[in-house]
């Protein structure tokens, strides 16, 4: 049986948890529970802090995992990326109060709390700055009001937290996360993980793609094609009207509108959009 690794608890937890329900798996029916096995798919799922689940999947006791890109890294773990999943995105960044800290070099002999002190402390390595990292829970950015570090480095969404704090960020982001996927690095993954790894690869495209379908005269064929050149080519089919031909090709949704205009210019008519509720690509 597969074994994989969900966040049991906080930003990342409803999505993934959602995603794989589009995938086709089941899912725990109350929040609380630890796991769920989904016989069908011969499958079992572990709910887990998000925080340790590279640990599971570094270890080989777990198969697969979705956790965040920032916690995979902090871990250290032997656990490598197979998927970006499009939700849980974040910025990782560095601040202090405002008017006050610049640059990363200013760091060199000062306290910067985290609660990801690996990420922290291998990027401070990284730039040849030494600085005393704080290992905190949460909530960090309270850190440097109470005068226990002078700088934080925490995950930004908004911003609203820092502001509220008196901090603002400073230097490059130390890394933009979002939810991954993840396995035990170098291993060759059980044929079930691979199944896996299609089925959430197909979610990702259903929701990044529309089929779009219309119909045009044969010689504006290519010009056509052009604008939905498709995944690997679009499907042209006979149509009972002579000279004409109708067009299906999978979009990306975010273009269709301004597709759809450019196809209507060029003399395309009975321009329709469907949605893709699932795919193997
Ligand atoms: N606004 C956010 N706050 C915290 N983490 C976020 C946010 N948006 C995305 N994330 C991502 O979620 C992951 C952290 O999830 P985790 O469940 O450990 O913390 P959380 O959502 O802050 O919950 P809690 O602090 O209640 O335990 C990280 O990968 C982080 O980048
Ligand atoms: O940029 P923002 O939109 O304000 O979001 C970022 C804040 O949200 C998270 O805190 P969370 O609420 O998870 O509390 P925690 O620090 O106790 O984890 C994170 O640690 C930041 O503090
Ligand atoms: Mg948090």
């Amino acid at each position: 049986m597969l074994r994989v690794a969900l966040p049991n608890k906080g930003s990342l937890s409803q999505s993934a948890t959602t995603m794989l329900q589009e995938a086709g798996y089941r899912q725990r029916r109350a929040e609380r529970d630890l796991t769920c096995v989904d016989a069908d798919n011969d499958i079992e799922f572990f709910y887990l802090r998000p925080r340790d689940i590279a640990t599971y999947v570094g270890s080989g006791d777990l198969d697969l995992g979705i956790t965040g890109r920032d916690l995979l890294i902090d871990s250290g773990a032997p656990a490598e990326e197979v998927l970006a999943l499009g939700f849980g995105g974040s910025t990782f960044r560095y601040a202090a109060p405002v008017g006050g800290i610049s640059h990363i070099d200013d760091l060199d002999g000062r306290r910067v709390a985290t609660s990801y002190p690996g990420l922290v402390a291998r990027h401070l390595a990284g730039h040849g700055v030494t600085a005393e990292v704080i290992r905190l829970d949460g909530a960090v950015e309270n850190a440097v009001g109470l005068g226990v570090a002078d700088a934080v480095a925490d995950v930004v969404s908004t911003g609203a937290t820092l502001r509220q704090a008196g901090l603002e960020p400073f230097g490059e982001p130390l890394l933009e996360s979002q939810a991954v996927l993840i396995r035990r690095q170098g291993a060759d993954s059980p044929a079930a993980a691979d199944g896996l790894v299609r089925r959430v690869r197909g979610v990702l495209v259903a929701r990044e793609y529309v089929m779009l379908a219309y119909d045009v005269r044969v010689e504006l064929v290519e010009a056509a094609s052009a604008l939905t050149p498709g995944i690997e080519s679009p499907t042209v089919s006979p149509l009972h009207r002579e000279g004409w031909v109708a067009v299906q090709a999978m979009t990306p949704a975010r273009h269709v509108q301004r597709i759809m205009d450019e196809l209507y210019a060029l003399g395309a008519r009975g321009i329709l959009v469907t949605r893709i509720h699932a795919c193997r690509i």
